[in-house]
Parts: structure tokens; sequence; C-alpha cells
């Protein structure tokens, strides 16, 4: 892995957004997107930029089970607002959170993930080292699924939403095995309460108890964090 300290999010984004602009340099055509907190520096650096992404595809990690894309807590709301009304994509794809039949969802997913190969895929992480919504235990190899959300999850996106009862209790995930088919994968961290996670993803050993540590088995991986994130990091 390749870890990169920066002072603050806005450096962070910025880094970010220089690996965005090399990787269209290098043509890349599939984009894997991320929501959260994390990467808005760097969907504030892109929007505010004149990188054409019109001709490109993108595809997001997740989407709450429940919720309409027109509902402002989704992920679907979430990524018009802070990228693709500011700067489109060619074709956008977020799971489909008021699918009828999740496994017939999970297997549309799956295949427009086989159709597209990505290039360069943004991760965030949870402080319980989960990326998309592979919460821990989630298999290493796994694919698209529906996924409990673990209460840890529940409590820290519960300040998005008015009451914790209206956060949702499942979602559509990309797996692990989907995100380890990218192939560079840029991992975005901020904060003190990121810090344990990060130690154990870089540090700890590979283990479904820290979803992210499957990242030490990728052969190009760039993680941003801050000092904060990183201060738990033996060097
Ligand atoms: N599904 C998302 C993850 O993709 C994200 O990485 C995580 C951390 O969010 P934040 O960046 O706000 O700390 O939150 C959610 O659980």
């Amino acid at each position: 892995m390749n870890i990169i300290t920066v002072k603050d999010a806005q450096e962070g984004g910025q880094k970010a957004f220089n690996i965005f602009k090399e990787a269209l340099a290098a043509d890349a055509k599939v984009f894997g997107l991320a929501t959260g907190s994390t990467p808005i520096t760097l969907y504030n650096a892109l929007t505010a930029s004149d990188l054409d992404f019109s001709q490109k595809i993108s595809i997001n990690l997740d989407e709450y089970v429940g919720l309409a894309p027109d509902n402002p807590q989704s992920y679907h709301y979430f990524m018009q607002q802070h990228l693709f009304n500011q700067k489109p994509f060619k074709t956008s794809y977020v799971p489909n959170g008021l699918a009828k039949d999740a496994d017939a969802e999970t297997q549309r997913y799956d295949d427009i993930i086989a159709a597209n190969p990505i290039d360069l895929q943004i991760l965030g992480i949870g402080r319980n080292g989960h990326i998309g919504f592979n919460e821990p235990g989630s298999p290493l190899n796994g694919k698209t699924h529906k996924v409990p959300l673990t209460q840890s999850t529940i409590d820290a996106n519960a300040r998005f939403f008015d009451n914790e009862e209206d956060v949702p209790r499942f979602a559509y995930s990309m797996g692990i095995g989907s995100i380890m088919t990218a192939k560079h994968i840029l991992l975005m961290a901020y904060g003190e309460n990121k810090a344990d996670a990060i130690q154990k993803m870089v540090e700890g050993p590979v283990t479904n108890h820290v979803p992210a540590s499957a990242l030490q088995n990728h052969n190009h991986v760039t993680v941003i964090v801050d000092e904060a994130a990183a201060s738990k990091l033996s060097k």
C-alpha cells in the first residue's frame, strides 16, 4: 500500500483529485465511487475543475435498501448533489434501493461490474473497518449482496437522519471481492475516529473481522490519510 499523509481533508481531496486526473490521462473509463463525508473534498475539487466525465462510467459502491433515489438520505441523491448534477457521467450506476427482488438486483449489479471493469475505485472506511457496506464478518471474496447494517454503522450514520429509527437496517453493497477487481483502489480517511481502523487495515492480519484488511492483498492501493487518521500507525 502506498500511504500518503496529508494535513487535512482539503489537501487529501486535492491529492485524490490529482490521482483522478492521472487516471483520465491514462484513459481510465470506469470509476468506482463512494459516499460519506470523506470523498466530499475530492468531489468538490472535481466539480470545480474542467475535467470531463461525459464519456465515462461510474459505479457506486452501495445504497440503502428501501430509499428511493429522490430521498435526500439516499446515496443516489447524495451523488446527484455532490457530483453528478455538476459533473455528469455518460452512465452512472447505483444499486436500486427499491428493487423488489434482492437476488435479481444483486445479480444485475454484478453483471454491470463484470461488463465495466473498474479502473479506479474510491473508498472511505467505517470506524469498524468496513468498506462499502461490507461489515465485519463479510466474506473477503463476496460479490454484491444485501447486508444487515451493524449498530455501529447505524449509529455513525444516524447524524444524517432525523431519528435513529429512520436509518435503514439493510443496504445493497458491492462485495469485497467485487471491490478487489478494481485496477487501482484509492482509500481516504480523515480524523481520529478512523485511526484504529487504519492501523488494523494496514498493519493487522488480513481478516474478515476488518474488511478493509483485504486490501493488503491488492497490488495497487493508495491510501490518503490525515495525521489524525494515521496516528496509530507504527511508522
Ligand atoms: N457506506 C458508507 C461507506 O462507504 C463510508 O466509507 C462510511 C464512512 O463514512 P464517512 O466518510 O462519512 O466517515 O460510511 C458509510 O457506511
